[in-house]
């Protein structure tokens, strides 16, 4: 079907019609595209309001909440008389009312394992404005299986930042994506959310923007997209980086959604659960005992090539898929650089049903300070 413009619509985007390298072409490019905004809180209100004002034919709203008055200092779709109601609907009247020309699609509900993959898969490209580490996980992932293009940013108190993951170069060859740039999440409670640590207000609406930017020479091929680098913005500084990202030949392959809560150890409570902990000393008379005993290390393949004490590979996002391979016999010693992200799998396994477990206190850190000191420089 070839697209066409009404009288109407060609008025309203003259400012884009005439300027050279955008033309009627980039109009065409972006009525044709759909495109699906994840969040429509801080950083999805610019991404949408801009999107849709540039004539995005058909844009798709995912989000779960609804409207609550510490929002409306920056979540610039809503306003007071909107608290209580859904945000995604409420988005879709608000951007109707700018840009009657273009269709919507409400999602209100949380994108999760079991609906990502049916709800991307009919979108063109994939903006990602929400506020988590499990949801970016799993829109990432959704979008690597199904080869679509994650425009990503994010923001904290006064700093921002974004990139495009996934982005097929002419050949067709996508590339890195956000586990390439963050094999693993932090641990829970390390990185405060805006609710727990605050975010100025503005922020949002300079780094939505460039997202949305993105977006735009996404679809319309025009310029060079933020691919292979990560733009990083100290709002307080004015000071930009732009930082090369590169493809990890570590980072697994994608085939398949996990448990993106479980992958996060998010669901956490305020205070860590504790763990039963081995010291390096004990783990070291055991191994000289030769008890019989699991070890596992929960690192990425990379820093278990730079220092290791032994034991199976098992990076953190790949327990999940590989439980099996976790024994039930004998007692399983969990280990990584600190001991922060072996408690976090031993919490999180334990939640599976798993039992006899320990975490290697101070991980290959201690390791190093007491039973081999020629590994202290990791
Ligand atoms: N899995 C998800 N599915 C759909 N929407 C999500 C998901 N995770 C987060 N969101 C939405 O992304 C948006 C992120 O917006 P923002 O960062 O401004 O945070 P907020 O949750 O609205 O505010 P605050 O953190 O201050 O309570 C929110 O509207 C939130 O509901």
């Amino acid at each position: 079907m070839s697209i066409t413009f009404s009288k109407a619509e060609l008025e309203r985007y003259s400012r884009h019609l005439i300027i050279p390298e955008f033309n009627i072409e980039g109009q065409r490019k972006l009525k044709e595209a759909k495109v699906l905004v994840i969040g429509s809180g801080g950083l999805g209100s610019p991404v949408l309001l801009y999107l849709a004002a540039a004539g995005v034919g058909h844009l798709g709203i995912v989000d779960f909440d609804v409207v609550d008055d510490s929002n409306l200092q920056r979540q610039v779709l809503f306003t007071v008389e909107d608290v209580g109601r859904p945000k995604a609907e409420v988005a879709k009247e608000r951007l109707q009312k700018l840009n009657p020309y273009i269709e919507f699609t409400v999602h209100d509900t949380a994108l999760t394992s079991e609906n990502a993959l049916d709800i991307i898969k009919d979108y063109d490209v994939i903006a990602d404005g929400t506020d988590n580490f499990a949801t970016r996980y799993l829109v990432n992932d959704a979008c690597v299986i199904l080869d679509k293009v994650n425009v990503y940013a994010s923001i904290f108190r006064f700093e921002g930042q974004v990139s495009v993951f996934n982005y097929p170069d002419q050949d067709g060859v996508r590339g890195p994506h956000y586990r390439d740039l963050f094999p693993s999440p932090p641990p829970p409670g390390m990185v405060p959310s805006c609710s727990e640590g605050g975010v100025m207000g503005v922020l949002p609406g300079m780094i939505g923007t460039m997202q949305a930017n993105e977006v735009i020479k996404v679809i319309t091929g025009i310029g060079k997209p933020l691919s292979g680098r990560l733009f990083l913005f100290d709002t307080l500084a004015f000071e930009t980086r732009t930082m090369k990202i590169r493809k990890n030949p570590n980072t697994a392959p994608v085939t398949a959604l996990i448990d993106y809560e479980f992958f996060c150890g998010s669901g956490h409570e305020d205070q860590p659960e504790a763990v039963a902990e081995i010291t390096a000393q004990e783990l070291k008379e055991w191994m000289d005992n030769e008890r019989q005993f699991q070890l596992i290390d929960v690192r990425e393949p990379y820093e278990y090539e730079i220092a290791n004490i032994g034991g199976e590979l098992i990076p953190q996002g790949q327990i999940e898929a590989q439980l099996d391979q976790i024994r039930q016999d004998k007692p399983v010693v969990l280990y990584c650089r600190s001991g922060n992200r072996s408690a976090d799998v031993l919490r999180s396994l334990k939640t599976k049903g798993f039992d006899n477990l320990y975490n290697l206190k101070g991980g290959v850190l201690s390791w190093a300070e007491h039973i081999d000191p020629e590994m202290a420089k990791y």
